[in-house]
Parts: structure tokens; C-alpha cells; sequence
């Protein structure tokens, strides 16, 4: 069964329709790539799916579930996490506090410590733990942004542009990072503009356009096929 599904999904925002009959699924052990020119709608469907804006019609489905009507926080501990565009890091806290204060969110509040240690070994961050949020280069801070949603060790885990600012090697340790939270059964969800990441890593890629999705399939179908290509050129 699919870990998450979205099912005819729109959203208007006044008579501007971001997001128009939406459907996406994710399962665990893969990585679904979520593709589209700026404005496409990508954000909006990471609202959608985390709870924190209601589709005017559409259902999204956790673990077969309807969680549709759900807030976020309940959603969360469904095993949701998710990313932000713009990094949410608390500046003057340090790396390890960062992380810490999402773990205590998580459902398992009493091993939060040990989760910190688990996430600062997998993503290499012993070197800056205790070092401030806002002395990072954006590079790491994203890894610090992916570490917090990671800390309450998500079933289903949603990134919005995680590879922005960083350099060729830490987005190549990245996508090593991805592969291998698929392999854990993770459902990873990456909305990606660096596409050597998208193709490489995803096993499946939707692609959206003025929110509909115009084309899902394999990196080696999308990366050739024609109404994708014309979307993102601006040429048929
Ligand atoms: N709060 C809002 N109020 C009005 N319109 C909005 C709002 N948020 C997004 N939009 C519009 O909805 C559409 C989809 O935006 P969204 O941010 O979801 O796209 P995106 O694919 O994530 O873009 P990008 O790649 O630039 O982040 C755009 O036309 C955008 O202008």
C-alpha cells in the first residue's frame, strides 16, 4: 500500500487555481521526485499533505487512511515530517539543541538524545554540533533542516529544494543520504530544481505545470519526454 496518496486534489487561492485535480502517491522504500517550473504548485502541495492548508476538494491518505481533515500535529504522528524552502533553523541554538528540540516533538520523546546522536552520525554532523545554527554555510544548514526532520524518524518525509546551497560534494553525500533512507523503508518525497539530483536519486518522478500534473514515470521517461521538456522551455 502506498504511504501516501493525494486524490484529486485543487486549491484556489482567490480565482488563481494552484493546485487543479491533483493526484501523487509515495511509497516506502522509494524516493518520489516532485518536479515543475516556479509556481507549479509544489509548495502548496507540501501544505496540502502536511495538514497545513486545506484542499477546497481532493483527499490525501496517510497509510490508506484519511487524514484530510487532520491538523498537522496529528498528522506528525502518523510518522509525517517535512521541510521547508525557506530554512527554519533557530539561529542562536546550537546544531545539537536544533535538533533536540524536534526530537522532543516526536513520539519518542524519552530516546530524543539518543535520536540526536543517531542523526548527527548519519548526516556527518559531529564536527559543527555545537556550533550556532546561523554560523553555518547554507549548505550545512539544510543538512540541519533535513537532521530536524529527521529526528522524529518519519515513515514519510517531504523536502522542499534540500539540495538549495550546497556545493557538488555535499549534494553527491546528499543523495547517498536519500538512497539510504529509502533503503530503511523511509517514503521520501524530494521537490528538487537541481535535476542531476532528482534524476539520480528518484525512482519516480511527477511532474506538475500551472498545478496539474502533466506527466509521472521513471527519471529515464520524464528526463525525454516531450510535454515535460516544452514546459520547461516554454516551447511545445
Ligand atoms: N499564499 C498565497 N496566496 C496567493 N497565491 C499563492 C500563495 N502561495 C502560492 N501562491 C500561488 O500559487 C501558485 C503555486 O505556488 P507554489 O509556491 O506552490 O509553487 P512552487 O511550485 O512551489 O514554486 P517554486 O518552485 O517557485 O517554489 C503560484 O501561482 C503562486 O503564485
Amino acid at each position: 500500500m502506498a504511504s501516501l496518496e493525494v486524490e484529486g486534489v485543487t486549491v484556489a487561492y482567490g480565482g488563481n487555481r494552484a493546485l487543479d485535480g491533483v493526484g501523487i502517491a509515495a511509497e516506502r522504500g522509494r524516493v518520489t521526485g516532485l518536479i515543475g517550473p516556479n509556481g507549479a504548485g509544489k509548495s502548496t502541495l507540501f501544505d496540502v499533505v502536511s495538514g497545513l492548508r486545506r484542499p477546497s476538494s481532493g483527499r490525501v491518505l496517510l497509510d490508506g487512511r484519511d487524514v484530510t481533515r487532520m491538523g498537522p500535529a496529528r498528522r506528525a504522528r502518523r510518522g509525517l515530517a517535512r521541510t521547508f524552502q525557506r530554512l527554519e533553523l533557530f539561529g542562536r541554538l546550537s546544531v545539537r539543541d536544533n535538533l533536540l528540540v524536534a526530537a522532543e516533538l516526536g513520539p519518542e520523546r524519552r530516546r530524543a538524545a539518543r535520536a540526536v546522536d543517531e542523526v548527527v552520525d548519519r548526516l556527518g554532523l559531529a564536527g559543527v554540533a555545537d556550533q550556532p545554527a546561523d554560523a553555518l554555510p547554507t549548505g550545512v544548514a539544510r543538512l540541519v533542516e533535513v537532521g530536524r526532520a529527521l529526528a522524529v524518524r518519519p515513515a514519510l518525509l517531504l523536502l522542499d529544494e534540500p539540495a538549495a546551497g550546497q556545493d557538488a560534494a555535499e549534494t553527491e553525500r546528499f543523495a547517498a543520504l536519500l538512497r539510504s533512507l529509502a533503503r530503511d523503508g523511509t517514503a521520501v518525497v524530494l521537490v528538487e530544481h537541481d535535476m542531476g539530483l532528482v534524476m539520480s536519486v528518484c525512482d519516480e518522478v511527477h511532474v506538475l505545470d500551472l498545478g496539474k500534473v502533466i506527466a509521472a514515470g521513471p527519471p529515464e521517461v520524464i528526463r525525454n519526454d516531450e510535454t515535460v521538456l516544452a514546459a520547461y522551455l516554454g516551447e511545445p
